[in-house]
């Protein structure tokens, strides 16, 4: 007996339409089943399962479109034998391609010098190790499960900015970022990381379909780190031109401007809080008419270096005007920027500034706003932090003011800051 199905699947064997012999029908293709019936001494049970027989010949075979049956003979008893057929050619076909792309991968692997090639799943973390990772970061096979933040230095970047990547890479297709980063040994080198998603990804799980189109436990992105230590110079040079003020070395307004406006907007994708702190010198004027311009010019630089040293890499420092500063801190809220802030205020207070072998006492006032995640417009931002900083300078200067939301609008209610 044989059902139409595994009659189709057997006449382009056997051209005279004889189907009567399954071994003869098979013949050509899988002489060696006969010896395996033939050598099975059970009186029942499976001789074979899912046995390829590859239909293509000689050339053939290597032929991109596999023809392939699956062939499973149960013998029930010593006059029957049971056969199921199946063309499974198309599942072969994918097995075979991705062997192929493994193969690519090693080859490429295994050539290249100066990248690092990390695949990471859809969290972020390393999904995988090889030897260019180790080559360009020095990290052994214990980074995977990682998330690829230990790529970077403590306080260049927070987990929402790595987090917001991943989501950039998803949405345009790449996403690249050069700056410094970190070796497994502490050592720093300027990198270039190009995060790509892979393709074939499930979207609404970001997991990576497999050959039979269930989700595996494959990379979701691939990560190019390369490192650029030779370029760092130049892309420094024609950074500073651009978003450096000139005469503290920190960022300028344009710098301070765009980093604000990009990090508020990705809060609106994905809510976290972001504070900003408005600093000023107090009594500046003073300090300019007593010991001069260039005096107050070098008090200024001094203090561009204090708050350089102050915050995380990951937080903007910009010189807004003449004796005012601004920083913005990503995924920070009112309290921790404030303690920064106060932080800030007392290692100002307590040394005068030695400028030319004089010591210049200064003291700083600062207004800190923050969104916890609401969405908030820059203008609004700043306009909270400068309140802020006027009700400072209002209560005495030299010390820290904090906006917070007046309870109601009734006009007896206390001014909406609060000193630190
Ligand atoms: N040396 C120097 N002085 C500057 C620079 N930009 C602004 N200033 C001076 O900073 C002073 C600011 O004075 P004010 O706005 O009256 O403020 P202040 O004297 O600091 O007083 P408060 O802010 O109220 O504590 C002015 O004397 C400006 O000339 C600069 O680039 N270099």
């Amino acid at each position: 007996m044989i059902n139409p199905i595994s009659a189709q699947l057997l006449m382009p064997l056997q051209r005279d339409g004889n189907l009567l012999n399954l071994f003869g029908a098979l013949e050509s293709v899988a002489p060696e089943l006969r010896h395996l019936c033939s050598v099975f001494a059970r009186p029942s049970g499976m001789i074979c399962d899912g046995l390829h027989i590859h239909l293509n010949s000689g050339s053939q075979r290597a032929a991109r479109k596999p023809q392939v049956l699956s062939l499973s003979l149960l013998k029930l008893d010593d006059q029957r034998l049971m056969a199921v057929l199946s063309d499974v050619s198309e599942q072969v076909r994918r097995e075979r391609q991705l062997r192929q792309n493994d193969a690519w991968l090693n080859a490429l692997l295994t050539s290249i010098t100066d990248y690092a090639l990390v695949g990471l799943d859809s969290d972020g973390r390393v999904s995988e190790w090889n030897t260019t990772i180790e080559r360009v970061t020095g990290h052994a096979e214990s980074v995977v499960g990682r998330p690829y933040s230990v790529f970077y230095p403590d306080d260049a970047t927070t987990p929402e900015q790595l987090r917001d990547r991943l989501r950039e890479a998803d949405q345009n297709g790449w996403s690249l970022k050069e700056g410094p980063s970190v070796r497994a040994d502490g050592s720093q080198f300027w990198s270039s990381a190009m995060i790509s998603p892979l393709p074939d990804r499930d979207p609404d799980t970001g997991a990576e379909a497999g050959a039979n189109g269930l989700p595996d436990d494959g990379p979701a992105y691939c990560m190019v780190v390369r490192d650029i230590s030779d370029k760092r110079d130049a892309i420094e040079k024609r950074h500073k031109a651009v978003f450096c003020d000139h005469l503290t070395g920190v960022g300028n307004r344009r710098a301070f401007f765009e980093a604000a406006e990009l990090e508020l907007n990705r809060n609106r994708r994905a809510p976290r809080p972001t504070a900003l702190i408005l600093l000023d010198a107090d009594h500046f004027k003073r300090v300019n008419d007593r010991h001069g311009h260039p005096a107050g010019d070098a008090v200024l630089r001094h203090l561009g270096q204090l708050l350089t040293a102050t915050f995380r890499q990951v937080d903007v420092v910009a010189r807004v005007g003449g004796e005012e500063f601004a920083v913005l801190l990503p995924s920070s809220t009112l309290e921790g920027a404030a303690i920064v802030a106060e932080r800030l205020r007392q290692l100002v207070a307590a040394r005068p500034i030695v400028v030319d072998g004089v010591p210049i006492e200064l003291t700083i006032s600062a207004g800190i706003a923050a969104s916890d995640g609401e969405q908030l417009q820059l203008d609004v931002l700043m306009k909270r932090a400068d309140r802020a900083l006027y009700a400072a300078k209002e209560q005495g200067r030299n010390r820290i003011a904090c906006w917070t939301p007046p309870p109601s609008a009734h006009p007896d209610n206390p001014p909406p800051t609060r000193d630190v």
